[in-house]
Parts: structure tokens; C-alpha cells; sequence
């Protein structure tokens, strides 16, 4: 267990992302020593330098698929992130053979150099489509967290403590759902709604660094921690978003998409079958020969009905007004409200 950020020092992989880049501000909130980021594009590190503007912070080019670009990133680092990967779903589908190098293969050099430098802890971040996958970016994703838990399985002896997070959709991440439907709605067009009747999970950027932070802080060699996230329709979050922009709720529906699956799971019926709950989180240790399985069905201990898959079908389900709420807590939502101005007349 890890009691504090301050005075330590961190890597994390992808920084200049989304994620990485809440991250390292938290960080060095928190009093970090030294933060570190990897990742390739040097014009995102150098806009990032320039915002931040904390020599706290350092820059190493590289990529993670390159092991000796890892292993020099990582010298004398305490704590690993691992937030670089391919996310998209329809490049990975595009060109599979990629997101094995970046996802499967990087994230390995990431657990091996890490076990190398000593690192005391490395957290890997992975999604809600690694369970049951039905694309590349997911069954990639997968088969990460099976090299993060070989690993944990494999060396009793490792060095390094490594975990991974499950989580779900982050609410307006890059090129995501939401910052699409606001520009269609602010030029006029009607949401692109691909099945209204879709779920997806919800979470704030916010929420998936405390998830991280958690399993950094709480977690077991092999564990993947999971968010007990709230979900929604994407039919009721076209909804949410035409009534705070004033328009009709009125889409243009597409179809499901190839290589999307109506619902996610965050955690799977053989997973919950051994799960612990920890109020907020699940936390899924590594499958062990040795895990007394029958003691939790002897004890009734299998939270959320039985062998269920924990997914966004069955999760809670948020209500348009419930999703409203969560869409104005967004500082990129207010500011996108406030740009559309007067004009924007509730439905
Ligand atoms: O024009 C569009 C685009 C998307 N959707 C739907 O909106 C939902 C969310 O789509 P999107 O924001 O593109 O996210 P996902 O494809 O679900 O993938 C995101 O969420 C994952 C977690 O589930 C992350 O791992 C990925 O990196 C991230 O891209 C899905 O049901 C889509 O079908 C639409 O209805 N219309």
C-alpha cells in the first residue's frame, strides 16, 4: 500500500492523452518529485510543456511498442501509469497486426522494464470491451491484462507490483460520442445516433483517475480493478444533450456499428464468481488454482444476482435528467453552452 504521491517519482505512458495529462496534473498537485511522460507525438509534449510550464515535468519521446525507449524512460521511476494505447475501435479493426505491437507487445515491455528498474508499482489501464471482446482493440486489450497477471502469477518473487483498471466510456474524451452530437447540434445537424436502445457506461475523467489511484494505493499483485459505474441509452443521451442545447430531440439513426456491441461489461460472470466487492469497486484478484470458489456460492457471497455479467443492460440505468446532470458538471459542456449563447432556448 502506497500512502502518499508526495516526493515520489512517476511515469506515465501516453501522457499527453486525456487521462495522462489529469494524471500528471494530480501528480504534481499531489507534490510529485518528478513526473515523467512517454509518448511519440512531440508537438502534443511541447503544448503540454507550455501549459503546464512545471520543470517538474520531463518529455522522452519514444514509444512504447521500442523497448529501450521504455527501459531509459523508466530508470530510477517508482510508479508507473500505462495509459498509451490504440483506442479506437475501427483502426484496430483496420489494421489488428498494430494494436497487437502498441497493446499487447508495448504493454509487456512496459511490465518487463518496469520489473527490470525495480519499479514499485505499475498500473495498466484497460477498458470495459476487453470482457467478452468482439473487436481487435478489445481481444488486444485482453490479452494485456493477461500479460499484466502472468506476470504477477509467473514471478512470486517480481519486484513490481502490477494491477490493472477496467473502465468504461470517459465523458468527452477525444473523438468520442458527446463533443460529436454538441458540434451536430450547434451546426444544426441531427445527432448521428447510431441505436437509441444501446448502452454505454459513464464515467468522468475524474472518476477514472480515482479508480487508478486506487488500485495504485490498494492493489494486489495481478488484481484488476473495476468502477461500479452507472450506465446510460444512447438514444436518452442524444436526449440529454438536444433539451441543454434547446433543439428537439430529433436524430438521424445510423445503425449499430461493425465491431460494436449493444452492451458492455465491466466485469464478467466468472470474474464476479470470484470478485470482491468493495463498496464504489470490484476488485478481480488473479484466477488462482488455490481460490476457495465454493465458500462464496456456500455463503450467498455473488453480489449483482448470481452469475450475471456486471454490464450496461443491467447496471443502473440513469434517466435523461440523471444524465443532464452529469453532461452540466462537465466544464467542457458549460463552455460549449456558453459559446451557443441566448440562442439555446430549453426544449
Ligand atoms: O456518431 C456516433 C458515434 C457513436 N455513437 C454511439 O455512442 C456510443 C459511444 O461511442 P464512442 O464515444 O465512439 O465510444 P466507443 O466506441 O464506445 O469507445 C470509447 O469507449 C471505450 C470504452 O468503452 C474506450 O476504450 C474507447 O477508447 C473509446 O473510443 C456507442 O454506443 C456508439 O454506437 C453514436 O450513436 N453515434
Amino acid at each position: 500500500m502506497v500512502s502518499s504521491l508526495s516526493d515520489r517519482r512517476f511515469l506515465i505512458t501516453g501522457g499527453t492523452g486525456s487521462f495522462g495529462q489529469t494524471m500528471v496534473t494530480r501528480l504534481l498537485d499531489a507534490g510529485a518529485a518528478e513526473v515523467r511522460v512517454l509518448s511519440r507525438d512531440e508537438s502534443k509534449q511541447d503544448a503540454m510543456r507550455h501549459r503546464l510550464g512545471d520543470d517538474r515535468v520531463r518529455y522522452y519521446v519514444g514509444d512504447v511498442r521500442d523497448y529501450d525507449s521504455v527501459s531509459k524512460a523508466v530508470r530510477d521511476i517508482e510508479f508507473v501509469f500505462h495509459a498509451a494505447a490504440l483506442k479506437q475501435v475501427p483502426s484496430c479493426e483496420f489494421f489488428p497486426l498494430e494494436a497487437v505491437r502498441t497493446n499487447i507487445v508495448g504493454s509487456a515491455n512496459v511490465v518487463d522494464a518496469s520489473e527490470r528498474a525495480g519499479v514499485e508499482a505499475l498500473v495498466l489501464l484497460s477498458t470495459d470491451k476487453a470482457v467478452y471482446p468482439v473487436n481487435a482493440m478489445g481481444m488486444t486489450k485482453a490479452l494485456m491484462e493477461k500479460v499484466a497477471q502472468a506476470h504477477s502469477r509467473n514471478n512470486v518473487t517480481a519486484r513490481t507490483r502490477v494491477c490493472c483498471v477496467r473502465y468504461g466510456n470517459v465523458m468527452y474524451s477525444r473523438g468520442s460520442v458527446i463533443p460529436l452530437f454538441i458540434d451536430q447540434i450547434r451546426r444544426g445537424v441531427l445527432p448521428t445516433v447510431t441505436e437509441p436502445s444501446m448502452t454505454r457506461f459513464l464515467m468522468s475523467l475524474s472518476q477514472s483517475v480515482e479508480l487508478v489511484e486506487h488500485a495504485f494505493h490498494r492493489g494486489q499483485p495481478g488484481d484488476v480493478f473495476i468502477r461500479k459505474a452507472d450506465a446510460c441509452t444512447i438514444g436518452d443521451l442524444a436526449t440529454a444533450l438536444c433539451n441543454l442545447f434547446g433543439v428537439p430531440a430529433k436524430f438521424n439513426v445510423l445503425g449499430i456499428r461493425h465491431g460494436e456491441k449493444l452492451y458492455e461489461t465491466l466485469a464478467s460472470r466468472e470474474e464476479l464468481a470470484h470478485a470482491e466487492d468493495l463498496g464504489d469497486f470490484l476488485r478481480v484478484p488473479v484466477d488462482s488454482r488455490d481460490l476457495n470458489y465454493a465458500l462464496y456460492f456456500d455463503e450467498g457471497n455473488v453480489e449483482r444476482g448470481g452469475l450475471a455479467d456486471f454490464n450496461s443492460h443491467n447496471a443502473r440505468r440513469l434517466s435523461v435528467a440523471e444524465v443532464e446532470t452529469l453532461l452540466l458538471a462537465l466544464p467542457e459542456v458549460r463552455a460549449q453552452l456558453d459559446a451557443a449563447g441566448t440562442a439555446a432556448v430549453p426544449a
